[in-house]
């Protein structure tokens, strides 16, 4: 029988990244995204390589959006097994310029919506009486705290104490909640901190700001989804069973703990 994960946000980056290497570990898998025509290529592409895949358009801060990307996991593939917050979003500013709008957004998106997902998957595994995986995007800026990225890393410190004190909570019914701490990947996401990074600082000029968080990884080169999708695809196999509670990072040698 094969076993069932959704991903969020994965209708790009490094969600896209971990949907396809799940399918190949054997997965049905189900792709969600806020960007429906997102969520629709990246099927279309998982479909092609043959294997067993749906789409559900969808906002992770919306509580309701995700019960229902679970049920339709189930009324599809009859059951889940593994649930990854990957959804995220980041805010580059100087915290004295953030805003409440976008104060709330950030925390809604990569916060609330990792509770609500967290709530919807464990919900499922408690009706299955089954094992179950949630594996949540935390980051870097998960353990360390980053200037111009000040509320985007308050953001992943709360998804890595969530991600301790839910595994806590659901470890009595067989249920790990672990994350993945990814370091620096040239996806959209840092596209746009590149983009907003250079406007601050006088001396930069596009693709510095990549270029100097990417420069000091001891193992020579940015990250690539694929990597990361290696540290999510351990931690929804069998071979992590005795892991839980764990914000692990995959960054190259950045950061140290
Ligand atoms: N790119 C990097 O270097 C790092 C990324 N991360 C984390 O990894 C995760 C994925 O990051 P990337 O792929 O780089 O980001 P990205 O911006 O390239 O892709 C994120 C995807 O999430 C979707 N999304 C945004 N808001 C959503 C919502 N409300 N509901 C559903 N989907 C939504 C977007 O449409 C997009 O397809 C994020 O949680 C991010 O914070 C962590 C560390 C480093
Ligand atoms: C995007 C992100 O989490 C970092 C630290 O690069």
């Amino acid at each position: 029988m094969s076993k069932v994960a959704v991903i969020t946000g994965s209708g790009g980056g490094l969600g896209k990244g971990i949907a396809e290497r799940l399918a190949k570990d054997g997965f049905k898998v189900v792709v969600n995204d806020i960007n429906a025509e997102a969520v629709n290529s990246t099927v279309e592409e998982i479909k092609a390589g043959g294997y067993e895949v749906i789409g559900v358009q969808g906002d992770v801060s919306k509580k309701e959006h995700q019960f229902l990307l679970v049920q339709r996991a189930v009324e599809v593939f009859g059951r889940l097994d593994v649930f990854v917050n990957n959804a995220g979003i980041d805010v580059v500013t100087p915290f004295l310029d953030v805003d409440e709008a976008q104060l709330n957004k950030a925390f809604s998106i990569n916060v609330n919506g990792v509770v609500f997902g967290t709530q919807a998957a464990a919900e499922q595994f408690k009706k299955q009486e089954s094992k179950g995986k949630i594996i949540n995007a935390c980051s870097i800026a998960g353990h360390e705290s980053y200037e111009m990225l000040s509320t985007y890393s308050a953001t992943k410190h709360a998804v890595k104490s969530f991600t301790h004190s839910s595994a806590k909570e659901l470890a009595p019914y067989n249920i790990r909640v672990n994350a993945y701490c990814p370091g620096v990947a040239g996806t959209a996401m840092w596209d746009r901190i590149d983009e907003e990074m250079v406007k601050y600082y006088d001396h930069m000029e596009p693709g510095d700001a990549f270029k100097e968080f990417s420069g000091n990884i001891l193992l020579g080169r940015p990250q690539e989804p694929e990597d990361v999708a290696n540290l999510v695809s351990f931690l929804a196999s069998d071979d992590s069973d005795y892991i839980t509670g764990q914000a692990i990072v995959t960054d190259g040698g950045l950061v140290f703990r």
